[in-house]
């Protein structure tokens, strides 16, 4: 479970928060609906992730391909399946609404970023990674202000290793958003 759990995780809010970074007016829409959904008194629950969707949106598209190496011996390449512009139209362009509004990525099996059948990242409706992923990145969007600090983008290049991190490690300027300081305080609270 840990094994499972933790790098894939890490990795993935990783590159969320790249694709955030590189796409500020994105980053501002999500700040705008966490402020409308979950308010400023409280932090981001998992009740709350249904009703996040440009949040889920946007972290879709990275879920999309960083994928743990299948361990399944079926002959099937999930690694290829959102590179395919057969399934997908615009693959190099920023679409998060590509995912929006209720629309599934597993829809017709075209990305399959958690497995698919018995072996598939288990979870109460949403699998365990989209939970974790969305309630980090949720907290993270909710409490600080975060920018890039200069005028050049994330360098998106991947590196090496099974789960695939970004090439160079992400950094960003954050600060904390004042009127969210009830909510940030119980990330120390015991
Ligand atoms: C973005 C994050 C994550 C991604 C992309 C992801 C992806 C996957 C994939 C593709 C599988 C199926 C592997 C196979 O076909 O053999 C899997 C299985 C699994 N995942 Fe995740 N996962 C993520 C996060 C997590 C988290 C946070 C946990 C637990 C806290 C977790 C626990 C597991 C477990 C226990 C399995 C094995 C299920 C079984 O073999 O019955 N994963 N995950």
């Amino acid at each position: 479970m840990l094994v499972a759990g933790t790098d894939t995780s890490a990795t993935t809010v990783e590159w969320v928060m790249a694709l955030f970074l590189n796409h500020p007016e994105a980053l501002a829409e999500v700040q705008i609906e966490i402020d409308s959904v979950v308010g400023h008194d409280r932090l981001v629950e998992d009740s709350d992730l249904q009703n996040l969707t440009y949040l889920q949106s946007v972290s879709s598209l990275k879920h999309f391909d960083s994928i743990h190496q299948p361990r399944s011996h079926f002959l099937m390449n999930p690694l290829r399946m959102p590179l395919e512009p057969e399934l997908w139209e615009d693959l190099d362009r920023f679409v998060p609404e590509r995912f929006g509004h209720g629309r599934r990525e597993y829809k017709g099996y075209k990305s399959i970023p958690f497995g698919v059948g018995r072996r598939a990242c288990p979870g109460p409706g949403a699998t365990l990674g989209r939970l974790v992923v969305g309630l980090i990145v949720g907290a993270l969007i909710q409490c600080f202000k975060w920018q890039r600090f200069g005028v050049e983008e994330i360098d998106m290049a991947e590196g090496s290793g099974c789960t695939m991190p970004p090439a160079t490690p992400v950094e960003a300027l954050c600060k904390p958003r004042e009127k969210n300081d009830a909510v940030s305080s119980q990330f120390t609270s015991p």
